[in-house]
């Protein structure tokens, strides 16, 4: 279905010319045909990624999946692939999706850097105005958006919206967004650290921005 929404360029909404057609699908980011793909339909398109520390998104991926399969193995035999080596099984997805490097090569055989805006994950929840300030300079909007908009609820732990479009209510995140993460034992938190490591400086680099997970 995604690829269809990529590949089948008429299925997106007709924009007049002070619109912008926005489509949000986390997992192209790591599909291996979605840059050639999207290439062939817009070259000009302007890229937004958002990424976090990849071992938080891996237990935060896993959190997911255990919500909605209560049987699923414990992270750590999901993590190793042979745990008296601590050889990580990359072909994990929560695992292979944090590896952005990897990615990011995938996607500049395609689209120059200057198409892409890389947005904290981190600072999405510690400064919700000032990431979304960025959005809007790389999408040549008016900043529109700022501080104003946003508050942070003490209950869910997350800033939340003040005032949605159309509402007057204020609107926080929905249940699946925030969920509390189950404890994962140390060494296989600093294993995994270790694994992304060199992934992480090598993002750094190709990106130019230290997103300082290390
Ligand atoms: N404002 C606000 N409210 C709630 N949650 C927030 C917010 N900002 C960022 N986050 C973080 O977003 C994480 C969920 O986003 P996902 O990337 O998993 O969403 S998606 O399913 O891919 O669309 C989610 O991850 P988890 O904490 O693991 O649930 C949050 O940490």
């Amino acid at each position: 279905m995604q690829e269809d929404r990529i590949e089948a360029g008429n299925l997106m909404p007709r924009t007049l010319e002070s619109q912008i057609t926005m489509e949000k699908t986390p997992s192209y980011f790591v599909t291996k045909e979605a840059p050639r793909r999207l290439f062939a339909l817009s070259r000009h398109t302007k890229l937004i990624v958002v990424v976090r520390d990849p071992v938080t998104r891996a237990v935060s991926d896993y959190t997911q999946t255990l919500s909605k399969q209560p049987g699923l193995p414990s992270f750590q035999s999901l993590t190793f692939r042979n745990s008296t080596t601590g050889l990580i099984d990359t072909s994990w997805s929560a695992v292979r999706i944090g590896i952005y490097a990897k990615h990011l090569e995938n996607w500049l055989r395609y689209f120059p850097l200057s198409k892409f805006l890389f947005v904290s994950g981190e600072r999405l929840v510690t400064d919700p105005a000032g990431e979304m300030g960025r959005v809007q300079d790389f999408l040549g909007l008016k900043r529109v958006v700022t501080d104003k908009h946003f508050y942070f609820n003490q209950t869910k732990g997350f800033p939340c919206l003040k005032k949605p479009e159309g509402s007057t209510r204020p609107r926080c995140l929905g249940k699946s967004k925030g969920r509390p993460h189950p404890q994962i034992s140390p060494e296989v938190l600093l294993r995994l650290r270790e694994f992304y490591r060199p992934f992480n400086m090598k993002f750094y680099q190709m990106t130019g921005h230290d997103f300082g997970w290390d």
